[in-house]
């Protein structure tokens, strides 16, 4: 009698449906680059866009990821051969799984500093990418310290050139990352590191998109589904996804051309429409959604008003603030996000776009309301709605989580001036704008969200 296959791993490939199984053989894998943060995101963006260039180019590209703290995302891979599934929901071909083969190995930054400087000393390691939190690029922080770390170690071993590829939601993250190494480095006293590192390394910008929500129980259960065994490490997405990268690698690359991905010489137009366009509308419905009591980012878009002030307000105040790139209008694509936030089947979490508001906002909405040329209305409602997150309560009574790096400073003084005056949390460049932040505010605390929403229909 056939014993049914219990787990996925190499022996179960061959059991899967054809259609869930990877596009590369992963006997045939090298590695070539090493991923920090293995979370949702990389497995359902880059992980398939580098599974989807080998198989159209060769090369050897496999990656080896890294969790800086949590290590259930590495022993569920490794348990697995590093093999997951990537479910995606909804679309024409409604839910979908398949399992990529893109990663070598996996190794845990805390418990194992000394494996991750080994392998950014490798000279087969010619790209270390990176999804670790806008957080991780603050001074001092422990990520910044393990990279120079093993940067010294390639140094030392003249290991060759290497990319650094950050994929985080923030603008000109490439450039920003520099810095931050550099800022970094100038505290210590390694002065000839700072001058292999301008000499060796690369940091170019990406933009990067798809909805990839936090894994659940549900996931699991499509997975094991539709592929007919367990996937302790399978992911959820949206089925579209998109990657405009700037070609400035020290080492070579994948060619994720072939995969889907953009080239370009400058990115910062379409991340400026991203982080605008999308991830800050995203914000606005996170925290107006969360106050109505809405658990899910396509059940806030869902309340009475909310489409129309979306429309509105990226139409207006987003468009205004920005050059989008060639031949995009702000307008369709604002439209094309709302489509996509509506998927019911994603059950993104109110509060997981909601985290980290301090780290986030700067780039999504006040880079918005501060702009030239705009004058903001609905930008102000979405920092009003943001503040009153921070207070903890939603209008009925829920509590609310104020998952955020500065929430110490938050919860200490949560007043307009303390978060939006001069040295505040988010400070803002015109004094009007906190007025009509505060305004916004006591609307929200007489009214609730759901009223203020439907009132600016
Ligand atoms: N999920 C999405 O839809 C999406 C889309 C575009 C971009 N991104 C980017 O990817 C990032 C990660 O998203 P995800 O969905 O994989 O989240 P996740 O929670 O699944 O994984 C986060 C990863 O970042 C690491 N991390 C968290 N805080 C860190 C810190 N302070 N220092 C170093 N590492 C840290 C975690 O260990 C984990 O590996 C986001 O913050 C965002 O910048 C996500
Ligand atoms: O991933 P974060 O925490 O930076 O932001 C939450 C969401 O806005 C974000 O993940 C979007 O889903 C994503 O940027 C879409 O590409």
């Amino acid at each position: 009698m056939a014993v049914k296959q219990l787990r996925l791993d190499r022996t179960a490939l061959s059991s899967l449906p054809s259609e869930c199984r990877p596009a590369i053989d992963p006997a045939d894998l090298r590695t070539g680059m090493v991923h920090l943060g293995v979370g949702a995101f990389h497995r359902a963006h880059q992980a398939v866009f580098t599974e989807a260039a080998i198989a159209a180019s060769g090369g050897d590209w496999g990656t080896v990821g890294v969790a800086p703290s949590s290590r259930s995302v590495v022993d569920a891979l490794a348990a697995q051969d590093n093999l997951f599934s990537v479910v995606t929901l909804g679309g024409a071909d409604g839910e979908r799984a398949r399992v990529v083969a893109a990663l070598t190995g996996t190794a845990h930054a805390a418990s194992d500093p000394a494996a991750v400087t080994a392998l950014i000393a490798d000279p087969a390691v010619r790209i270390i990418s990176l999804t670790v939190t806008e957080k991780a690029y603050r001074p001092g922080a422990a990520l910044l310290r393990l990279l120079l770390t093993g940067l010294a170690a390639r140094a030392a071993a003249d290991a060759g050139p290497i990319t650094l590829l950050s994929c985080d939601n923030l603008p000109a993250n490439g450039r920003a990352l520099r810095a931050a190494l550099i800022g970094e480095l100038a505290t210590t006293e390694q002065s000839s590191l700072a001058e292999w590192f301008e000499q060796q390394v690369s940091c170019p910008s990406s933009m990067v998109d798809r909805i990839v929500p936090a894994s659940t129980v549900a996931t699991l259960s499509s997975a094991r589904r539709i592929l007919g065994t367990a996937d302790l490490a399978a992911v959820a997405a949206e089925p579209f996804r998109q990657w405009v990268i700037e070609d400035d690698f020290a080492a070579g690359r994948p060619d994720w051309a072939a995969a889907g991905a953009t080239f370009t010489s400058d990115v910062t137009d379409w991340e400026h429409l991203k982080l605008r366009g999308l991830n800050g509308v995203h914000s606005a419905l996170a925290y107006l959604g969360a106050l109505a009591g809405r658990e899910t980012i396509a059940e806030a878009l869902d309340l009475p008003g909310m489409r129309s002030l979306l429309r509105s307000y990226v139409s207006g105040e987003v468009a205004a603030s920005l050059a989008p790139p060639d031949g995009v209008s702000v307008v369709d694509y604002g439209d094309t996000v709302l489509e996509r936030f509506a998927n019911p089947q994603l059950g993104h979490r109110t509060w997981q776009v909601a985290m980290d508001g301090s780290q986030k906002l700067p780039q999504r909405v006040v880079s918005v309301v501060d702009a030239d040329g705009v004058e903001p209305q609905l930008g102000t409602l979405i920092l009003a709605a943001w503040a009153q997150f921070a207070l903890g309560r939603s209008d009925d009574g829920g509590e609310l989580p104020l998952d955020d790096p500065r929430a110490a400073e938050i919860r200490a003084d949560p007043t307009t001036a303390a978060l939006f005056g001069p040295g505040g949390i988010l400070p803002l460049a015109d004094p009007a704008h906190l007025v009509a932040v505060q305004r916004w505010r006591d609307e929200l605390a007489s009214h609730g969200a759901a009223e203020v929403v439907r009132r600016c229909l």
